[in-house]
Formats: C-alpha cells, structure tokens, sequence
C-alpha cells in the first residue's frame, strides 16, 4: 500500500471491498506497477496545457453513442507514410497525426523508463469528473508481444480500478477480485499483458460535489488528461489501402495486403475481441494468430468527421459506388421478380366427385374425399392455366386430370338420382364408386408428382437466375474496384502533372519578364548612346 492520498466518501466506501496500490505494489498479475513523478518539472507544469491546445481532439463514437471524453490519437509516420494502426472496437476512431511537440517530450520519457519504444498513444481528455472509462482489457491484436501498455496521467487524480474477469471466478464464488490504484498528475501506469488478459480495467465516474475531493482529485479543475502508449507491430500504408504487420496476414512491408472492410473476416475479427474481453484464458495465437486485414468493421462509411485514416475521399466516393451497384441490385431483383413464373394452383379435383350413394362403406369414403376437397378449395381457388407452368415432356405424359374426371362422372359413378333410390341391394353403382375413388387418388398422387416436378423446376430456374444476377453484380464490382485503383492513379498524375505546369509557367514568366527588362534596357541604351 502507498501513501497517495485516495478519495474519501463515495470513493473511499468502495475501497474497503478493494485494496488501494500505488508505486512499488505488485498490481494485478505483478507484471503491472506504478511510477510517480515521470515528467521533469518544467515538463509537467506546461504538459496539460500545452497538450490541451496542440492535440487535435475528436469525440469518438461507440455502438452509435458517443465515447464520454474526448480523444486523440498520435503516432510514428515512417519516411513512406505507413503507420501504427491499433485496432479495437468503435464505430469511428480519430485518424493518426504525427506526435505533436509535447507529446513526443513525453513519449521520449515513457521509452526511457519502459527499455522498448512505443510508436502510438491514445490521448484521452476527461473533462469532468462525469467522463469515463468503461471496464474493458485493451485489445492486443496489434500491440507488440511482450510490451507494456502505459497511461500517463495528467491534471486531476483518477482512479484506475482493476476486476478479474468473471470467468475466473471459482465455483460459489461472485465477488471479482479487485484493485484501485489512483493515477495523480504526472503518474505513469504501467500495464503489463498477463494483468490486461487475466483483469479488466476501468476509470469509473466520479460525481462528488468538488469541494469534499482531496486536493489531487481537484487539480485542473478536475480535468484529466491521459495518455496511452502502446508499442504497435500493425502498420498501415500511406494511402490506407494495404496492411502489414503482427496482426495483419501479411506480416513484412513488403507482404502488405489490401485492406478489408466489413464481411466475414471483420466479423472474426470482433469476435476475437469479444473473447479477448472476457476470456481469461485468451491465447493470442488462437484468436489473432491467422492475422486480419480488416480495417473498417463495415462496408460502408457515411461519416464525414474523420476524413483522414477512416473516411478518405476515396472511401467516400467508393461508398457512392457501392450505393449506386446496391441500387442496382435492388432494380435487377425487381425486374426479376417480374418476369418470375407466377405460381398458378391447380383446380381442386374432388368437389367434381359426386356424393356417395348410401352404402355406408362408401358413405365413409366419400364423406373423407369431401371433406379433403373443402379444406383443399379455401388455399386453391385460382383456376390452373397449364401454360402458365414450366412444364416438362415428363408432365405431357402425366394423367390430365380435366379428361379424366368427366369419364369418372359419365360412366362409372352412379348419378345422384340413382343414389336416392337405390340401396345396399345395388352393389355395382358401389363398387364402380370405389373403382372411381382409387382412379381419382391415383390421379391425385399423379397430379403431385406433376406438382413437385414443376417446383424443383422452378426451384433451379430461380437459382440459375441468381446465379447470373450474381456473376454480372460480380463483374461490375470488379469494374468498380478497377476504375476506383485507375481514379487513384490518375489522381496522382494529375498532382505531378500540376507541379510540373507550375514549374513551367513560372520559367516562361520569368523568361518574359527577362526578355521585357533586355528590351527596355536595350532600348535605352541605343537611345542614349
Ligand atoms: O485513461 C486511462 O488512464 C485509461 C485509458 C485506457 O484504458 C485505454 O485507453 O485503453
Ligand atoms: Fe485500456
């Protein structure tokens, strides 16, 4: 235990359930520690302010919300443009500027303490006691193995509270481990990655009216500004479009592969990190070992806010164009839809059967058929138009129902007049009834399989149709992508193209301009001599 002064009142309550560290405790799995006083003087005075004007701050979004404080991100932008790229969830991350001045003064006293660089930092400002930190563990596709992750903290005193994750917990048990460690001005927490895969961290809100805070808690007016280096093995290129590095597929520049955007391997990719969070027991290599070139968690970027790593002109102009094969799409699914075989029921076969005489055997037959038919009628009351199916050579030599159910009527089922009349005593109007009904069932049975052969008909129609719409949606994403790498090219000619016109207007000015003074000199020469 230390002796920094920790919160009292709400703050000081929660801390009887966990332990309060400071410098030279073990935190966590004891791979994590704190170190006090990191910046010199001169530094840390002007730190905060000078970082509060000099970073360029962007609100970050999460799941649609916006993140509670404000963020920034910075890092090492090698000769050709690559640089870090750190991975996590959220819908839209600030884009990377190069280390401003303050920023690399602190960097530079982080490298000395840690013994490795770190080449990204995440700048947080915790405007008020109100803005946050959910519980999390930071994600650790891209962050170098065997680095430390480091938050320097600036301004008023936050606490950083640590919880085991819950699937650590022993059976019966509820209660997570816990830890607090308060982060005063000019503090650097040093998170070690067996501590961010076994323990969750988070700065949780502190509301207290600020007059009951202690004097830390209250320095820059309760303003918070907290910087996360991490060491990144992820790179981007210049142009956003190829990915390199330990997280990526391709792991040297010079296996850089196109970068991916939503689809199934983003997907995979959040998944990971979903178990990240929550999995005390995450193995890199399982989850992040077959690398992912996944830049943007979807497709498609509507927002303008961050024009530099994540919404590029150029994504934006690919979004049109995806918007545009998506529009078609829909036109072609229409059309389609038109001109689909329209499903045309057949008429029900049964209600034509006359009714049964009174044998009570045939009765009991009838009464069934009857009964079918009606339920039939309700679902099949348009009239079949056999052109209006596909029909096979196969169906042609099916039974044709139409034929045969006069023939029924005609000449073996007794007329209804006869069934009134007659009785048990007349079996041969029965038994050509029962003739009849076999005849119909197999009718029947013939007409389904006409039925089903006509759907499994159709069934490949609609596929093979799919199938084409599919290939030409194909062909003109890739006519898409193409014209999108030529657009890009071209855009570069046109820039060399530019500066290279502007060389040359500016030599014929000068040459006239030259040639102007000649001449006037000349002129007054010969007039005066
Ligand atoms: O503000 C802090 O000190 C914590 C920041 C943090 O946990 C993160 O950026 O992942
Ligand atoms: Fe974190």
């Amino acid at each position: 235990m230390t002796n920094i002064e920790h919160s009292r009142g709400h703050q000081a309550s929660a801390s009887k359930a966990s332990p309060i560290l400071g410098p030279g405790d073990n935190i966590g799995e004891g791979d994590t520690y704190l170190v006090l006083d990191v910046l010199p003087k001169e530094l840390c005075d002007t730190a905060f302010e000078n970082l509060r004007k000099e970073v360029k701050w962007h609100t970050m979004f999460h799941k649609g919300g916006e993140v509670p404080r404000l963020v920034a991100v910075e890092g090492a932008v090698d000769a050709d443009g690559s640089f870090p790229i750190y991975r996590h969830p959220a819908d839209f991350t600030p884009p990377l500027l190069p280390f401003s001045p303050t920023v690399s003064l602190i960097r530079q006293h982080v490298e000395r303490v840690l013994n490795h660089p770190v080449n990204h930092v995440l700048i947080q400002h915790y405007r008020t006691g109100a803005d946050y930190i959910s519980e999390h563990s930071d994600k650790t596709v891209d962050v170098v193995h065997g680095s430390n992750i480091v938050n320097v903290s600036l301004g008023a005193q936050r606490t950083m509270t640590l919880h085991t994750k819950k699937d650590a917990l022993a059976p019966g048990v509820t209660t997570r481990t816990a830890q607090r460690v308060p982060l005063p001005h000019n503090s650097m927490f040093v998170m070690g990655l067996e501590t961010n895969k076994k323990w969750m961290h988070s700065i949780h809100t502190d509301k207290r009216p600020m007059h009951t805070k202690s004097p830390p808690e209250q320095f820059q007016d309760g303003e918070r500004i907290s910087l996360t280096f991490r060491h990144i093995g992820t790179f981007l290129t210049r142009d956003e479009g190829k990915i390199y590095g330990q997280g990526a597929k391709g792991k040297t520049k010079e296996d850089a592969r196109l970068v991916v955007n939503g689809g199934e391997e983003a997907e995979k990719l959040l998944a990971a990190f979903g178990k990240e969070n929550h999995e005390s027991a995450f193995v890199w290599d399982d989850g992040y070992g077959e690398g992912f070139d996944v830049l943007h968690f979807s497709e498609q970027s509507d927002n303008d806010d961050f024009p530099i790593v994540y919404c590029s002109k150029f994504r934006q102009q690919h979004g049109d164009l995806r918007k545009t094969i998506d529009r078609l799409e829909g036109i072609v699914g229409e059309v389609d839809e038109h001109l689909a075989v329209r499903p045309h029921h057949p008429a029900p076969v049964l209600p034509t059967i006359p009714l049964p005489t009174s044998s009570a055997g045939v009765v009991g037959i009838a009464d069934a058929n009857a009964t079918s038919a009606s339920s039939l009628e309700g679902s099949h009351d348009v009239p079949i138009s056999e052109q209006d199916l596909l029909l096979g050579p196969a169906d042609n030599e099916a039974i044709s129902l139409p034929e045969l159910v006069p023939l029924i009527s005609s000449s073996a089922l007794p007329s209804v007049s006869t069934t009134t009349t007659s009785t048990s005593s007349q079996p041969a109007p029965a038994s050509a009834f029962v003739q009849n009904s076999s005849a119909v069932q197999e009718e029947l049975s013939a007409q389904l399989a006409q039925m089903a052969g006509q759907l499994r008909r159709n069934a490949v129609h609609f596929s093979e149709a799919l199938a084409r719409d599919q290939a030409v949606v194909d062909v003109a994403e890739e006519k898409i992508g193409a014209n999108y790498d030529a657009m890009k090219k071209e855009r570069v000619r046109l820039r060399d193209h530019r500066a290279k016109s502007m060389g040359t207007t500016c030599l014929t000015l000068t040459s006239i301009f030259v040639v102007a003074v000649a001449f006037i000199w000349m002129f007054f020469i010969i007039r005066f001599t």
